[in-house]
């Protein structure tokens, strides 16, 4: 991985070449020959759909006097051959402090994954270093995936939890970051030492990031109750009393697996179901971000749906642990708002894209036992790759597609065409092979089902650059 890279001030700059994004649901807008105007706060300023061939010779010193006088001087950078511009990916669940795990979790499911792996793990972030460690790994990971926003959850930890807000805003990336709030049935050696322990270290965090970006341009605080088995009663309602007074975000975990079910209805034989303990404790808002919803009743969506909460679907993760195979289309049908977590390190992988390719097989599983109508297409999971997680985190307005007046959340795509004559080597553009032949949605099915980090050649942030691939150095 490459060191992180500069951060110049922000000039003028014009996207030149193809891009593609989500117009709706089911429709990719796709732009053969654009370019796309970003000023230096970062905002798309104008949109040409149909820019003059030379261009692409670098040559576009008259066409952008055309554009107006403030663009004669604007930087460009021109797409290469088989490259294309596509909105950065938003991580609507991911636990940060997870991700050295990622990929460790043997045969073992939710409960017991979590005493042998994760709490052992999260505790040692009383350790600062370990913290900085981490946390600046797994930012320059998630960028290089193409992650321009994430709402992470971090540890009970203030310190380590702020620290991770300081290289989100140091390195450039959108968060939502949030200090895991549990005050029971974990571990003595890892817990909240009490309600108000809960209440004065979520203040304390939100305080810090607020300090940190006091207009919230990039990282913006989210309360973090980890699940409701892991939090008492009073605990639950002080963070839903917090939660409407600094009326910070909220994210927590639902209906993920069979038997965290079975605590939640033993651990609260009041209520009449695992979205009603959130309702009644003030947590279940438009602000919320309800990670999994494997396995919710129709009267949890109708709730879901009444209280505007969001659902974060991770695939990966649900199949990684066992957890089930949520339905997506059931919940879209409700009208509840989805988007896509990685959930490391229940989910195996830091990429978006990955996550997104995993939401269609487990669409595919759900079809092969309930019918065809649940499948999901390549256009719906880049849609709650991009726009759908806009929407989870109430950026929808400002990111997740190429519209003026949004911000330049991007990425550099780039498929490596196979070269006459040179069939029999691998280059090094990563792992997708195209052969010339394809049409613009076949290339993007083909970067959806076989690409990785190799095809993130640059990524960018309210129009900063915040990574790049090796091979993007002369460009820059
Ligand atoms: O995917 C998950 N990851 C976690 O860390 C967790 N804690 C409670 N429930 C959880 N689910
Ligand atoms: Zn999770």
């Amino acid at each position: 991985m490459p060191p992180p890279p500069p951060t110049p001030p922000l000039q003028q700059t014009i996207y030149v070449g193809p891009f593609v994004f989500s117009e709706s649901s089911t429709e990719l807008d796709v732009c053969p020959h654009g370019a796309i105007g970003v000023a230096t706060t970062g905002t798309i300023s104008f949109i040409d759909r149909d820019v003059p061939a030379e261009l692409n010779n670098a040559d576009g010193a008259r066409w952008k006097a055309e554009k107006g006088t403030e663009w004669e001087d604007a930087r460009m950078l021109v797409a290469e051959e088989g490259e294309f511009f596509f909105p950065g990916f938003v991580d609507t669940h991911i636990h940060a402090s997870q991700y050295p795990n990622a990929g460790i979790f043997g045969k073992s499911t939710l409960m017991d994954w979590l005493d042998t792996y994760t709490f052992p793990l999260e505790a040692s972030f009383a350790d600062l270093a370990t913290a900085r460690r981490v946390y600046a790994r797994v930012v320059a990971r998630t960028l290089a995936h193409g992650t321009t926003t994430a709402a992470y959850h971090a540890t009970i930890h203030v310190a380590a939890t702020n620290l991770l807000a300081d290289i989100c805003v140091e390195r450039g990336q959108r968060a939502l970051v949030g200090r895991v709030c549990m005050d029971t049935l974990s571990p003595e050696y890892y817990r909240d030492e009490s309600v108000e322990a809960a209440v004065r270290d979520s203040r304390a965090c939100i305080a810090h990031v607020r300090q940190l970006d006091p207009r919230g341009e990039l990282v913006t605080p989210v309360i973090t109750p980890r699940f409701a088995p892991s939090c008492t009663t009073p605990c639950l309602r002080a963070l839903g009393e917090l939660h409407q007074e600094t009326g910070a975000w909220c994210q927590t975990h639902i209906s993920e697996n069979a038997g965290e079910m079975a605590m939640v209805r033993e651990l609260f034989p009041d209520s009449a179901d695992y979205a009603s303990v959130y309702d009644e404790a003030g947590l279940l808002t438009p602000k919320t971000i309800l990670a999994h919803a494997v396995h919710l009743s129709e009267a949890e969506r109708k709730l879901v749906k009444r209280r505007k909460a969001k659902v974060s679907h991770c695939p990966a993760s649900n199949t990684a642990l066992t957890s089930g195979c949520a339905r997506v289309r059931e919940l879209w049908d409700a009208g509840i708002t989805v988007g896509l977590g990685t959930d490391v390190s229940g989910g195996y992988s830091a990429s978006v894209l990955e996550a997104a390719r995993q939401a269609i097989m487990v669409s595919r599983h759900v079809a092969m036992t309930e019918g065809d109508g649940a499948k999901l297409s390549t256009e719906e999971v880049l849609y709650l790759a991009t726009r759908g997680g806009a929407k989870v985190v109430g950026l929808e307005d400002k990111i997740g597609a190429f519209k003026v007046g949004m911000q330049w959340d991007a990425q550099l795509v780039g498929l490596g065409e196979v070269a006459k004559g040179e069939e029999g080597k691998i280059g090094e553009d990563g792992p997708v092979d195209v052969f010339g032949w394809e049409q613009w949605e076949e290339r993007v099915a083909k970067w959806l089902y076989n690409g990785d980090d190799r095809n993130t050649k640059a990524v960018w942030v309210k129009g900063r650059l915040v990574h790049y691939r090796p091979e993007m150095e002369h460009r820059n």
